[in-house]
């Protein structure tokens, strides 16, 4: 039987490796590997991936098996062959023909999320965000390292729309909506452009990035806009 210790080693090995669990997924979105699956009309061996793909084979097997034992992928052996296919979490979630991907969401942290966590002793350390060491940019400017250039600007935003095809329903079902016609979810540049007349007003994943006395000068600006 497994002792406390034991438990305690396992719990430790499975934070310290957590990591590289992310990197698999982020690995095998950016490289196509859903969207060739989701594409292919039968499951498809590591030969197959690699001609399409373009990538080594041994560096491919490595990555289809660990995508199957994360349940990314499944696999089935015929012939002594593996052969893979999307699960219904990664043919929904992860290639890029579903109503509902949230592959550009997943670079978008694997690009610029995870390159500021890996500064994340020298930010609690500072008490600052690390984009200036992450990106070359100050850290109040975090909006110009994730607008860094148009492909990652269009990535962030799609990736933005894509939680919403997750999440909106529920966000807007939570609540009685019906007195308010018109409902305005902020984006852009609202510390400097006109705000647009509403009844109201989502600060969706908004307040958590600015300081309390922007925050306030924000919701100042929103009360006088927002329709009485
Ligand atoms: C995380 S997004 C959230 C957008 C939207 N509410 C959503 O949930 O999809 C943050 C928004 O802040 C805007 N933003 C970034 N920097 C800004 C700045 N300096 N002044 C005003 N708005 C800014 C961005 O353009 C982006 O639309």
């Amino acid at each position: 039987m497994a002792s406390p210790q034991d438990h305690a080693y396992h719990l430790l090995n499975e934070y310290s490796n957590g990591f590289m669990v992310s990197q698999v997924l982020f690995a095998a979105c950016e490289l196509g590997v859903f969207d060739l699956l989701a594409e292919a009309p039968e499951p498809l061996d590591s030969a197959a991936v690699v001609a399409r793909l373009g990538t080594s084979s041994h560096g491919t097997e490595l990555l289809l098996d660990t995508c199957a034992s994360l349940k990314l992928l499944k696999v089935e052996v015929r012939g002594g062959k593996a052969f893979y296919q999307n699960t219904e979490l990664s043919s929904t979630y992860l290639s890029r023909g579903s109503p509902v991907s949230q592959r550009n969401m997943l670079l978008y942290t694997a690009r610029t999320t995870y390159r500021c966590w890996g500064h994340l002793a020298e930010a609690v350390r500072e008490g600052k965000n690390q984009y200036l060491q992450a990106f070359g940019v100050p850290s109040e400017e975090l909006f110009s390292a994730i607008y860094r250039s148009e492909g990652e600007r269009l990535r962030f935003t799609r990736g933005l729309q894509e939680v919403w095809s997750v999440c909106g329903r529920s966000v807007l079902a939570a609540f009685d909506l019906s007195q308010f016609p018109l409902i305005c979810d902020l984006g852009g540049d609202f510390f400097k452009d006109p705000l647009p007349e509403a009844d109201l007003y989502i600060l969706a994943r908004i307040l958590h990035d600015w300081t309390d006395d922007k925050c306030s000068g924000l919701l100042q600006r929103i009360r006088r806009t927002c329709k009485p």
